[in-house]
């Protein structure tokens, strides 16, 4: 344990800060009374026993991490209900002090399983399923990735042909690349799944419909007949997690095993069309539609890892024979992490708009209003890309800015980086997500141009495109988020010319997108990019906090803005929009913007809230004792349980003992 109180520099800057960061934390979490209960649920979860003395998962082996977060997992599980917590956000706060850096093995149980059952089956479903799901009897997960799709849903060649004599489905993986390939705790941790397959019924396919399988036996928990299971094996991340392979042969399960909430099967055969489409896509849209807060937080922490640490480690005098100076100092260390810091700021800030976006409308289409899924579905696809992106690309310059000891796991920072970075490519891989956002736009432009009403987050689509900047020395945050429209609307005019144009010379629509697919992604790039920046000033904007707090946010948020228009200058630029003198005024801007943040960068990190049982790091410490924390972690190796190792008698002597054989003059001759 490292000890000393507080570093000096670390206590320093929390003095010289301009504001009081638990306004920012209250504001963050939704107010003071939901940080009192966030604190005193995590505190229970980190003072339970069972969590305390779980080892550390860096020093574990593969079998030992799964069985770890299996332990704690399920411990939580049976705690959570036993204290009553019932809000998926103070469950949330629980699991993640109680297992912080353990992936759960019944997590999809939770986040797909349990919620497509709610939302896709029938009522006698849901009476036959939920008690057992949430007993655990049944645990489940989403099976739909096969070893040769995953993106292509409609190309899935998992069948499930309907047999009307016996009232069953037969499931069928009638080749090796219709296996199931890559569900999370497939492999070995569930008895049940929601298998994705092509639904023939009377002869004809009728695309991709949703089924309840049970895979193993309740009691025994072996695989049933007809069904063979696996683990795929290790990974980047996820390590302690049994993504999973499935292979059916021909297993039957009854009629009532289709989620029949919106699609139906008759006994008889007759397939039963539903009131609106790509309805069975929804535990997609909830998954994605939580993605941005989650890789946000992945985020926050990577930044009060590198900022803390930034500000206890010096190196370098500035002038000879002077105190060495704090790397949080440097301009070139800021101009690395500020605006990650922002960016964390600007992906919580969009998913909790998110968020609520996505409770709103799926209130509506429960009710049978589909009227705004297409919006849904482009905001959720495009936030989840833009922000996994933006975030994992974050976590790494965190990552570096440590200099040697970000390397190392002490550090917490690369398995915050490899249990980040699937984010984009699960829930839809990044660039089909964007592209699925670009065909959205290339419909509201259509629409435009007929002059029809474009929902309101797109209508800044409707201003003229000849126009030029407002911007002024004083970077102005409505000048920046016209820029922002600006740009979007430009690129996403562009796609759409130049799909028309090739239309007009001849090529078919298919053709024309094909030939223009990065350019699409650039305007629903831009797209995404806009909407972050807009939704974050109107946040920070409507946020009631006092005046300090909400200028040390501001700052952050122009520096969002100002650092995204440098990074893509070429598109801000490219039609004259911005002129040399304005380009120059948002480069001084964003110096100006570090230098302003600077002091208050330990504090915006604190208001983050996470208390050091969570972050488990060396480098990110509340107290800055970092050294010797770096130095209980090296001895806590299990390489240094012993003072010589099996090892250098089995390998290292015998090759030292033949090579000094080999060497004596006399072996030479
Ligand atoms: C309660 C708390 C919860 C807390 C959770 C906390 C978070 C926890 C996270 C834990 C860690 C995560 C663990 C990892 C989990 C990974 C699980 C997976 O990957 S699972 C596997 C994930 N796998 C994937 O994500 C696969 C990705 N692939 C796909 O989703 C689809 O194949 C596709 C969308 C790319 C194309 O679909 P296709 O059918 O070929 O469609 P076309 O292109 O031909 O377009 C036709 C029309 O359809 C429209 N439309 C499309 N989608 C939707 C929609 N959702 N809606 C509405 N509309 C939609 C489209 O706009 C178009 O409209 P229009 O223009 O004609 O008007
Ligand atoms: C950690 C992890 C957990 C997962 N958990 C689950 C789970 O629980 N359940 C489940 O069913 N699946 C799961 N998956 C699978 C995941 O959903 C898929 O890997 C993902 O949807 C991407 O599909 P793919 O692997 O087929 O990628 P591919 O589509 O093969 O992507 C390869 C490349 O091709 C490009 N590409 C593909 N199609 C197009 C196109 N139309 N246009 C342009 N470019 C294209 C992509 O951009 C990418 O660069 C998980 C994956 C991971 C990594």
């Amino acid at each position: 344990m490292a000890t000393g109180g507080v570093n000096a520099d670390l206590a320093k800057e929390r003095e010289r800060a301009t504001f009081d960061s638990e306004q920012l934390t209250n504001f963050l979490y939704r107010g003071p009374e939901k940080v009192r209960r966030k604190r005193y649920l995590q505190n229970l979860a980190i003072q339970d026993p069972v969590f305390k003395k779980a080892p550390l998962w860096a020093f574990l082996n593969r079998e030992q991490q799964y069985a770890t977060a299996l332990k704690k997992h399920l411990h939580a599980y049976r705690r959570i209900q036993e204290l009553g917590i019932t809000e998926p956000v103070e469950k949330f706060y629980y699991r993640e002090a109680a297992a912080p850096h353990e992936n759960s093995p019944i997590g999809l149980h939770e986040s797909m399983f349990i919620p497509t059952i709610e939302k896709q089956a029938t009522e006698e479903q849901k009476r036959k399923w939920l008690p057992l799901c949430h007993s655990l009897k049944m645990i489940g997960t989403y099976a739909q990735t096969e070893l040769g799709h995953g993106t292509f849903i409609r190309g899935l060649e998992t069948t499930a042909t309907y047999d009307p004599v016996a009232k069953e489905f037969i499931l069928s993986t009638p080749k090796l690349t219709a296996m199931k390939y890559w569900p999370g705790n497939l492999g070995k941790t569930t008895n049940h799944c929601l298998v994705m397959a092509q639904l023939i019924t009377k002869g004809k396919n009728h695309g991709i419909h949703m089924f309840m399988l049970q895979t193993r036996d309740m009691e025994t928990h072996q695989p049933l007949p007809g069904i063979e299971l696996g683990d795929i094996g290790p990974k980047f991340g996820f390590f302690d997690n049994d993504n999973g392979y499935m292979i059916l042969k021909d297993v039957r399960i009854p009629r009532e095993n289709m989620f029949m909430r919106y699609y139906k099967v008759l006994e008889d055969g007759t397939y039963v069309t539903p009131p609106g489409d790509r309805l069975n896509y929804l535990s997609m849209v909830l998954l994605r539609s939580a993605i941005t807060s989650m890789i946000g937080q992945h985020l926050s922490q990577a930044c009060i890892i590198a900022i803390r640490y930034s500000a206890v480690r010096r190196q370098t005098e500035i002038s000879p024979g002077g105190e060495e100076a704090q790397v949080l100092d440097y301009q070139t260390q800021q101009y690395k992490l500020f605006p990650a810091l922002a960016t964390s700021y600007a992906m919580l800030m969009a998913g909790r708009f998110m968020y609520d976006f996505y409770l709103k409308t799926t209130a509506q289409i429960e009710k049978g209003d589909l009227g705004t899924m297409p919006q849904l579905h482009a905001l959720s696809a495009g936030l989840k890309a833009f922000s996994t992106w933006e975030c994992t690309a974050a976590i790494e310059v965190c990552r570096m800015s440590c200099g040697g000891h970000g390397y190392s796991h002490a550090s917490g920072i690369p398995k915050i980086y490899v249990d980040a970075t699937p984010g984009c490519t699960y829930e839809g891989e990044n660039t089909v997500m964007m592209l699925q956002v670009a065909r959205f736009l290339m419909k509201m432009y259509t629409n435009l141009q007929k002059g029809q009403e474009l929902p309101s987050f797109v209508q800044y689509m409707t201003k003229s495109l000849d126009t030029k900047s407002c911007m002024k020395e004083e970077v102005a945050p409505k000048c920046l988020v016209m820029a922002y429209e600006h740009r979007a609307s430009r690129l996403i005019k562009a796609a759409a010319d130049a799909i028309q144009a090739m239309v007009m010379s001849g090529s078919s629509p298919q053709e024309a997108w094909n030939k223009n697919t990065v350019p699409l992604t650039w305007a629903a790039l831009a797209f995404c990019h806009m909407f972050v920046v807009k939704n974050f000033f109107e946040m920070v904007e409507d946020a009631k906090m006092d005046g300090q707090t909400k200028a040390a946010f501001m700052a952050l948020c122009k520096l969002y803005a100002v650092n995204g228009v440098i990074t893509h200058l070429g598109e801000f630029i490219q039609d004259g929009y911005l002129n040399n003198q304005q380009v120059q005024y948002i480069q001084k801007s964003l110096l100006d913007l570090l230098a302003e943040i600077r002091p208050n960068a330990v504090a915006l990190v604190d208001a983050f809230d996470y208390p050091d049982a969570i972050l488990q790091s060396c480098l990110g410490r509340y107290d800055g004792q970092v050294y010797q924390a770096l130095y209980d972690f090296a001895k806590s190796s299990p390489l240094n349980e012993k003072e010589v190792l099996d090892s250098f008698f089995d390998y290292v002597k015998p090759v030292q003992q033949e090579l000094e054989a080999m060497n004596q003059p006399m072996a030479r001759l």
